[in-house]
């Protein structure tokens, strides 16, 4: 992506579009829904007949009926209007539920649009954009757009078509005196005009400062460990405000010049008024007009005011919501940094072979490279680590694994076709990632471990379960299961969450597995705990292992040490550490940190338990694996065993559910 792409990031300079490219923009949206708009118009324009029509009813009364005191006369022009009115009410009735309908279609349609959009854009983008930012693009901008694309143009075309008909009656009745206040309409369009451009200023401020506000609220209840623990209430308070005032101040702004517009509106349309009513009253004295054809001739401009400055409040609507299509489109311009082959290679099955050839990569706006002429492979089933330090580019390697981004130079290739030929769908399932941050879905444990493999069935989900040693204390949940979870939930500890992204990738079953920092995050016992699950989910897949913690390093087949975007050196831990380079120094200075604490000094595999406390509960340790049960990953045993029996103290780290 070009660097001026990146540079789009920022709010401030979101690019100003005409109100017409943003229309031409949206309106193949309206696919389908074309037809249902065109009835709409139609219905309303047989209520503007409508009213024409009852108009001239009006007319007729008013001169047989009322001035000649005929009741006779009153009958059938009444019971004609009535019927009228009704099948006015009725298509009115119709057609405005039809619109209704159309427009929240029209809603759903732009919001599923631009979220399909959104959730393909490469992870920097993210970093780039406040999520509360992108949520009043997805909310209140969409909206604004359905004003400017269905609501606008059917208003537009209605109002259009009712300011025709009540002109042309009105020229009907008498053209000279219509002739004398069509003089005067130029009058709204010119306001209209004068107040279009700040109108659209004052809305692209109010927009920026509602995503503002999102953001800041989003990310202060994102944070709000760190507000209450710092006590930053006064500070989030103040950032609140600042934004807040922006809103306010655009707010304020927008309906005092929608009132001023208004109300200029207001006078021109008494100037009109007394216009007409000034030339008619000579017109009766004189003989040439009744009074009748006055009052339907005055009704005719009641009717035509309206559409005529509903056209012109429009322009001003659709110039407001071309704002919030401005912020649309800049999203929507973003391309995403992969796409999917044209011609996908279908491969079956891969067995796993994955190859890195001279791969080098810049994020997008960065100076300088993350990964540079990195060539390394991995055979089906083997394990490789890939460490090194801080900034070294190791999580960049597990992005363009997943293929997140392709890569300026090189390939990255598995079984020998590079991951650009492969459709993303079918890449993703062969790859499977393993993220540093445990993902959970808003949603039951049941389907949090099936989005591994969406349709699983229920016992196939509770196998992955038993596997990734997250069974037990599923099973020990309220409703088990069915639990509800979500990302903020304190329910499960750090340990809990991450057997259960175990359990969703054994379940996922890909032959390619990446796994950063599988156990970073996790204190020693708890990492511990999920030693054995990931080397039942590792067993006969290759994978890939982006570490800091060498604790897992004598296990890998290979050890990649990466620094500056290169690897420094390669080879197993023994080899490296006897060579008393990079890896043997990360190793010691690993091991140097370790000494301060004497929880991380802990052995990692060994699955022999602390001793127990003489006071320590004692609990039915019932998983079905290892010593305790069969064990359908025999091969994967990790490490000496317990051979002491049954039961178990309770691990520090197993929180039980509060209350059992
Ligand atoms: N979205 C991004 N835009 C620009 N530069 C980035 C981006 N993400 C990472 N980088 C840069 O790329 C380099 C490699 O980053 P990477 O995250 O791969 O390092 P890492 O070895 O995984 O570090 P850590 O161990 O701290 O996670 C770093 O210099 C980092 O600043």
């Amino acid at each position: 992506m070009a660097e001026s792409e990146a540079e789009e990031y920022e709010y401030e300079d979101t690019p100003a579009i005409p109100a017409r490219t943003a229309f031409r923009r949206f309106w193949p949206l309206t696919g389908g829904l074309r037809r249902w708009l065109l009835l709409v118009w139609v219905c309303t324009v047989i209520a503007a007949l409508a009213e024409t029509e009852a108009i001239l009813l009006f007319s007729d009364l008013t001169d047989h009926a009322l001035q000649k005191g005929s009741l006779a006369a009153f009958w059938s022009p009444a019971v004609k209007w009535l019927g009228i009115a009704v099948v006015g009410a009725l298509v009115a009735y119709a057609g405005n539920s039809l619109a209704a309908w159309v427009t929240e279609r029209f809603v759903m349609r732009l919001r599923e649009h631009v979220f399909d959009h959104v959730q393909q854009l490469p992870p920097h983008f993210f970093q780039h954009h406040r999520q509360g930012d992108l949520l009043s693009r997805l909310t209140s901008d969409v909206e604004a757009i359905e004003t400017m694309v269905v609501s606008g143009l059917v208003g537009a075309a209605s109002a259009a078509f009712s300011a025709l008909f009540y002109a042309a009656a009105a020229f009907w009745l008498r053209w000279d005196l219509a002739a004398a206040t069509f003089v005067l309409a130029p009058l709204f369009w010119l306001a209209a005009r004068r107040f279009s451009g700040a109108i659209k200023d004052v809305s692209r401020e109010g927009r920026v400062a509602d995503g503002a506000i999102t953001s800041v609220v989003e990310e202060s209840l994102g944070n709000i460990v760190l507000t209450q623990a710092y006590d930053r209430r006064d500070a989030e308070l103040r950032r609140l405000r600042e934004e807040a005032n922006a809103w306010f101040r655009a707010s304020v702004r927008s309906t005092r010049l929608g009132e001023a517009y208004e109300q200029l509106v207001q006078v021109i349309e008494t100037v009109c008024v007394l216009a007409v009513i000034g030339i008619g009253a000579w017109e009766i004295s004189t003989g040439r007009m009744t009074l009748g054809q006055l009052l339907a001739f005055a009704a005719f401009l009641g009717y035509l005011y309206p559409p005529v400055r509903g056209l012109a409040q429009l322009g001003l609507t659709v110039t407001a919501a071309t704002a919030g299509a401005e912020r649309l489109i800049e999203i929507l311009d973003v391309r995403p940094s992969v796409t999917d082959p044209r011609h996908g290679t279908e491969t079956g099955r891969p067995d796993g072979t994955v190859e890195a050839r001279g791969v080098s990569f810049r994020y997008p706006g960065a100076d300088k490279a993350a990964l540079q002429g990195l060539s390394f492979a991995v055979s089906p089933g083997e394990l490789v680590i890939i460490t090194g330090p801080s900034g070294a580019g190791k999580s960049t390697v597990s992005k363009l694994l997943l293929r997140f981004y392709d890569p300026d130079a090189g390939d990255v290739l598995l079984d020998g076709v590079p991951l650009r030929d492969f459709p993303l769908a079918r890449l993703r399932e062969y790859v499977t990632l393993l993220p540093q941050e445990t993902l959970v879905l808003h949603d039951t444990v049941r389907a949090n471990i099936a989005c591994g493999r969406p349709g699983a069935s229920d016992r196939a989900i509770e196998e992955a379960a038993r596997a990734a040693d997250a069974h037990d204390f599923i099973v020990r949940l309220p409703e088990g299961y069915d639990t509800g979870i979500d990302p903020n939930s304190a329910r499960l500890s750090g340990g809990q969450l991450q057997r259960l992204a175990i359990a969703r990738a054994i379940l996922r079953d890909a032959p390619v597995l990446v796994l950063d920092e599988p156990t970073t995050g996790l204190d020693a016992m708890a990492a511990r705990r999920v030693v054995k699950p990931l080397r039942r989910l590792m067993a006969g897949r290759t994978t890939i292992m982006i570490t800091h913690d060498l604790n897992l390093a004598p296990d890998a087949d290979r050890i990649l040490v990466v620094d500056r975007g290169r690897i420094v050196e390669t080879g197993r831990h023994d080899e490296l550490l006897a060579r008393g380079g990079a890896y043997a120094r990360l190793h010691r200075s690993q091991n140097n940190a370790s000494m301060d604490t004497a929880e991380l000094r802990l052995p990692l595999f060994e699955e022999e338990p602390p001793p127990a406390p003489a006071q320590a509960p004692v609990y039915e340790y019932t998983t079905g694996y290892g010593p305790y049960g069969h064990d359908p990953y025999p091969a994967q045993a990790a490490g000496p065993v317990s051979a002491q029996g049954a039961t178990w103290p309770r691990p520090a780290h197993e929180e039980p559910w509060p209350g059992l």
